[in-house]
């Protein structure tokens, strides 16, 4: 950081060439530079702890629930097999190919309810608030569980049985009264800023899995969620490369 500001943001620009800026050169200009180092690492770390061990658990689920549910797993095989044929054998994906995983989506969005990542989040209330017989008064902090919600019956028929096929036919993120049952991502202002780069990499990810390679698990994993959500063993797999993959 020290050695990007001395050189006016970034290292080994070479001249007239124009090069992509990393974060931390758009940091070091955001705000006409007026951010405090301290600030930026603060910027930094945040992103790498919001980002990286959510998305790597979401990738590892995935993985595990589809490899349970081999149903599931052939029909995504058959949304990325058509999307690969419709291009050519080493053409990389674009975003309308993300656009056109409808079953891929499903599959992430199951797997975020069933896996809650992030089980819920804290609140402060501002003022009194007043919800069916109880009251909780202004300054109290309140803990919002999405995994009640996400695993309820009341709002997901066999609410614990991985069904990615749920998301075809209701995929209602209300309930009746208008109350939001679907938050993996939280909600509101501190809505999380990540949740498409999320989406994004889980689902290119998974083209490159399930087009590439077949994989059984090696030993039997299951699913902790204290202190945080993830597979006890890490959910070691064996891979093997496709061979109409090697070219
Ligand atoms: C599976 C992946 C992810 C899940 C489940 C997830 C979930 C969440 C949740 C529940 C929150 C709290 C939202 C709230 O308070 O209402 C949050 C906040 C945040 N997330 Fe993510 N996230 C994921 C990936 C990412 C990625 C990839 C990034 C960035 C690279 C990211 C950056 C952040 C940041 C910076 C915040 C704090 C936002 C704020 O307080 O204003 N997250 N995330």
């Amino acid at each position: 950081m020290e050695e990007k500001a001395e050189n006016g943001g970034s290292i080994g620009d070479d001249e007239g060439k124009k090069e992509k800026k990393d974060m931390v050169e758009e940091l070091l200009e955001a705000e006409g530079g007026s951010f405090s180092e301290e600030e930026m690492v603060d910027f930094c770390l945040s992103l790498l702890v919001a980002g990286y061990e959510t998305t790597s658990v979401l990738m590892t689920l995935a993985v595990k629930f589809l490899t349970e549910t081999p149903a599931a797993l052939a029909e995504l095989k058959e949304e990325h097999a058509n999307i690969r044929d419709m291009k050519g054998k080493k053409q990389p994906l674009e975003w309308s190919d993300y656009k056109s995983m409808p079953f891929t989506q499903c599959v992430i969005n199951e797997t975020l309810r069933v896996g809650n990542i992030i089980s819920g989040v804290f609140r402060r209330a501002n003022t009194d608030i007043h919800y069916k017989d109880y009251t909780i008064p202004k300054g109290c902090k309140i803990f919002a569980s999405f995994r009640a919600v996400h695993l309820n019956n009341e709002h997901y028929e066999n609410a614990r049985t991985f069904n990615p096929w749920r998301w075809q036919i209701n995929n209602k993120l209300q309930n009746a009264v208008g109350a939001n049952i679907f938050t993996p991502f939280g909600g509101g202002p501190r809505l999380c800023p990540g949740y498409e780069l999320a989406r994004v990499v889980v689902s290119i990810f998974l083209h490159h899995l399930v087009t590439r390679f077949s994989w059984e698990e090696t030993e039997e994993d299951r699913l902790v969620f204290f202190p945080t959500t993830r597979t006890l063993k890490g959910y070691p797999i064996n891979l093997r490369l496709l061979s109409e993959s090697i070219c």
